[in-house]
């Protein structure tokens, strides 16, 4: 099957899906492998609107996701998908001394880097997602957003693995 095959075949089920809170393909665009999911890899060119989304920049990618345990949990405002993420790694339940400290958290993150911390939740857990970050806040600007891409990835794939029904999500 060719590349723009592929592309037919997902892009109805891509622009109903909500792959990211705010920007509903991106996340799987970064992430997408044609291979991990049993198609013929070396096509991804052929997949004309999936490289689109790179004239936000990498970062713009990243600014896309929301904070993890902030406003927009707070608000209601998450994507189901973020929601059922977050809920996985225990950050919908925080007591408000531990929402107030993730936020202060995130902020002095943000402030450094420009953009969210932002792990792969459904691979982390409350007690992992504060220790990580507070680590990550020390690492250099460029192999932080090397890092934060490769979350983005993670997030993607499983977004993706979800909505075809596919185990085809690891690493
Ligand atoms: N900031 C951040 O990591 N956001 C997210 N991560 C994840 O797995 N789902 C999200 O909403």
């Amino acid at each position: 099957m060719e590349g723009r095959e592929v592309w037919d075949g997902l892009e109805g089920r891509v622009r109903r899906a909500p792959l990211a809170s705010r920007h509903p393909q991106l996340p799987l665009l970064t992430s997408w492998d044609p291979a991990s999911l049993g198609y013929p890899s070396g096509r991804g060119t052929a997949l004309p609107p999936a490289c689109l989304c790179f004239s936000a920049g990498q970062e713009g990618v990243l600014r896309c996701h929301p904070d993890l345990a902030g406003r927009e949990l707070q608000r209601g405002e998450l994507s189901a998908e973020s929601q059922r993420e977050q809920s996985a790694a225990g950050l919908t339940s925080l007591g408000a001394a531990e929402r107030l400290w993730l936020a202060e958290l995130n902020a002095q993150y943000r402030a450094r880097f420009g953009f969210p911390f932002v792990p792969a939740a459904r691979l982390s857990d409350r007690a992992a997602v504060p220790s990580e970050r507070v680590r990550r806040l020390h690492c250099p600007p460029a192999q932080e957003l090397s890092t934060t891409l490769g979350e983005v990835k993670k997030i993607g794939r499983r977004r993706l693995a979800d909505l075809l029904g596919s185990h085809a999500a690891e690493p």
